[in-house]
Formats: structure tokens, C-alpha cells, sequence
């Protein structure tokens, strides 16, 4: 549905050129929610306004609904502009028009009747759930009721594509995920394609399918969101994940492995760290390796979360056997698609430091 070609935005800086993308290479396929995230200054404004070509990239191509856009200017450019709906973080919406009229501006816009407005935007609001609010302006109305009126108003034009741009970051945590729910739901019940940018992981945690990772103008890692939150590759995409699992051990947790390990090693020990992702992690694994290999585990840490109604979680678990059975159920527990990270411990000084554990996956 949507392809970009070597992207590349150069801006004019007062101290010479910024180059905020530097070949954006992305595919969105129909119907998907997908997500685009990143720190600070990493390119993702610039990347949303390229795809609706709100910025001219400075080379490359923008594919929406397999047409060129690059290609468009002026009244072309504008009608392929309606396929693509966006919604801003502060909302953008007019203070002197009433939710009803704000919803209806883009319709008027491209030159509809008003029997025909009507008829578009009262379904429109009875969606987003604001039809008792029609006649409100916006300084009547909560965040996120004036983030519904967004969504509406970028649905008038019944595009074939939404882009979100940090749509929730001005919301706390409850608005946002009812907004986020609202998209998904939006995107379920309509197929709509949804492109989500955004720093935050919690917003690709709960409605994107994909996911793409941008650093410094560059899609640094990219894949299914489980995959890439269960095996994430690039220092980006752990910094960013670790907000929403935490990947340190406490001191507390190291001061009990110490203890263990001070008990005296009997046979072999080892820290091991399980990243449990999908389905499979409602299977009671651990008690099947326990009985199974005539192994002891301890669970010291762990996180269980969810994306998309799927389990996914880690845990840090201390195992203590003999070497063969330990080995055996490390084996078992990879076949059963758990994501094993194992550090050997030979005696309590050898504990990481507390970072090392950290970056253990
Ligand atoms: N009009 C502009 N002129 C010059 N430099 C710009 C312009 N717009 C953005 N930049 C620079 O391009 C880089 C990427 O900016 P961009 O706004 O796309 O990042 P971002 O990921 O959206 O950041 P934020 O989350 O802070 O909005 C930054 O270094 C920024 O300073």
C-alpha cells in the first residue's frame, strides 16, 4: 500500500545540511497497523510528512496505492492527498468551528453539499463516540475527545491510509489507550492501513503489527512485533524496549544470586535469561523441565506483558543440576521456542556486573 525508495531529506541548516533521512527504504502492506519508532531527532517527522508529501523528499520515491506521489504536484497532488488521512499530536483543530464543523471542514473542502456532509460525518462521530459533543467547540472538549474529533476529520475524506503522528503523545496513559483502541479498531472494522509514528514502545506494543526502528535517518531494524521485541537487535531497539521490560536485574535480585552461588556448586549452575513469546508460553515449561531433566530452577526476576492479546515476557531464572541435564533442558526449552541467553557461573565472584546482566538476551 505504501513503498518508500531510497528516501533521503536534506534540509538547509544554518551551519550547512541536515541530512534527517538518509535512504528510508519501508514497504506497508494493506490493511496493516504499522509502526515507526524512534528517539528524538531521528527522523520520524520527517518521514511522515514524506509519505503524505507534506516534504518533498530530496530524492527517492513515495509509493501510496501503487501511484508515485513524487511524481504529482497541484491539484493531482492534492486529490491523492484525500486517500491519505493524518492526525497530529495537538490535535490541529479549529477553535472556532464546533466538533460537527471541524469533522466536515476537509469535506466542504473538496466540495461536497451539505445533505452529503451531513450523511458522512454523523456516522463519523457516532464512531468515535462524540455525537452527544457535535455542537462543543474544541476548548469545551477533554484531550482526548479533541484527539476523536482528529480522528474523524482524517476519516471524512474516507482515505485509503492513515498516518498517525504522535497522535497520543500529548495524553496520559488511559486516553491513550482508548485512542489506540479506537485505531485498531478502525483499522479492523475498515481495513484501513495505519502508519503510527511515535517514541513510545507502548503504542507499538498495543496496536502495530509491524514495527521499524529509526535512528538517525536510518531504519536501523524492522520485523513482526513480536519477533522484534523477543529478539531485538540494534542498541536503539533495547534502550527503547527496556522502558517497557526492563532488562536490568535489581541489586536485589544479584545480591540473591550471590547467596546462591555462596551454597556451593553442585554440579553445574547457570543464570539463565527466557524470553517467552506467543502462545507458547501459556505451556507449563518450567515444571515439564524441572520434572522431565531432575533439575532445580528458581525464578529471581521476570516480566510478563502482553502484545496484542499474546503473552510475552522475560525471566530470569537461576538453574542448578548436573551439567548434562542442565545443558538437555536448555536445549528443550529453545525447541519449545522460548529464546534462552545462558551465562555460566562458576563461583560467586564471577556474578556480572550489574550492566552486563543487563545485556544478556
Ligand atoms: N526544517 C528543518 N530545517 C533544518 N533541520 C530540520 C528541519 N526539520 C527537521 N530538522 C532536523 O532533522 C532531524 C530530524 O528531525 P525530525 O523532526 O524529523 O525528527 P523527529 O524524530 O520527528 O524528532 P521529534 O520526535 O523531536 O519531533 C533533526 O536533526 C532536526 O533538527
Amino acid at each position: 500500500m505504501i513503498e518508500l525508495r531510497d528516501i533521503v531529506q536534506t534540509y538547509k541548516g544554518s551551519s550547512g545540511p541536515v541530512e534527517a533521512l538518509r535512504g528510508v527504504n519501508l514497504e506497508v502492506k494493506q490493511g496493516e497497523v504499522y509502526g515507526i519508532i524512534g528517539r528524538s531527532g531521528a527522523g520520524k517527522s520527517s518521514l511522515v510528512r514524506v509519505i503524505n508529501l507534506l516534504n518533498r523528499p530530496t530524492s527517492g520515491q513515495v509509493f501510496v496505492g501503487g501511484r508515485d506521489l513524487t511524481t504529482l504536484d497541484g491539484d493531482a497532488l492534492r486529490v491523492a492527498r484525500r486517500d491519505i488521512g493524518i492526525v497530529f499530536q495537538h490535535f490541529n483543530l479549529l477553535s472556532s468551528r464546533t466538533v460537527f464543523d471541524n469533522v466536515a471542514l476537509p469535506l466542504e473542502i473538496a466540495g461536497l453539499g451539505q445533505s452529503e456532509i451531513q450523511a458522512r460525518v454523523e456516522p463519523l462521530l457516532e464512531l468515535v463516540g462524540l455525537s452527544a459533543l457535535r455542537d462543543r467547540f474544541p476548548a469545551q472538549i477533554s484531550g482526548g475527545q479533541k484527539q476523536r474529533v482528529g480522528i474523524a476529520r482524517a476519516l471524512a475524506n474516507r482515505p485509503k491510509v492513515l498516518l498517525s503522528d504522535e497522535a497520543t503523545s500529548a495524553l496520559d496513559p488511559e486516553t491513550t489507550r482508548s485512542i489506540l483502541g479506537l485505531l485498531k479498531q478502525i483499522n479492523r472494522e475498515f481495513g484501513l492501513t495505519i502508519v503510527l509514528i511515535t517514541h513510545q514502545m507502548q503504542v507499538i506494543k498495543q496496536v502495530a503489527d509491524r514495527v521499524a526502528v529509526i535512528d538517525a535517518g536510518r531504519i536501523v531494524e524492522s520485523g513482526p512485533v513480536m519477533e522484534v521485541f523477543t529478539r531485538p537487535q540494534h542498541a536503539t531497539t533495547k534502550s527503547l524496549i527496556d522502558e517497557i521490560v526492563p532488562q536490568e536485574l535489581p541489586e536485589s535480585v544479584l545480591a540473591r544470586i550471590r547467596t546462591l552461588m555462596s551454597a556451593g556448586p553442585v554440579g553445574g549452575s547457570q543464570l539463565l535469561r527466557l524470553a517467552f513469546a506467543g502462545a507458547g508460553s501459556d505451556a507449563p515449561l518450567l515444571s515439564d523441565v524441572i520434572r522431565r531433566f531432575g533439575i532445580d530452577l528458581s525464578i529471581l526476576h521476570g516480566q510478563i506483558d502482553e502484545i496484542q492479546g499474546q503473552p510475552f515476557g522475560t525471566l530470569a531464572v537461576f538453574a542448578r543440576g548436573a551439567r548434562e541435564p542442565l545443558q538437555a533442558a536448555v536445549a528443550h526449552l529453545r525447541a519449545a521456542g522460548v529464546a534462552v541467553q545462558e551465562v555460566i557461573q562458576e563461583s560467586a565472584s564471577a556474578v556480572p556486573a550489574h550492566r552486563e546482566l543487563a545485556d544478556v538476551r
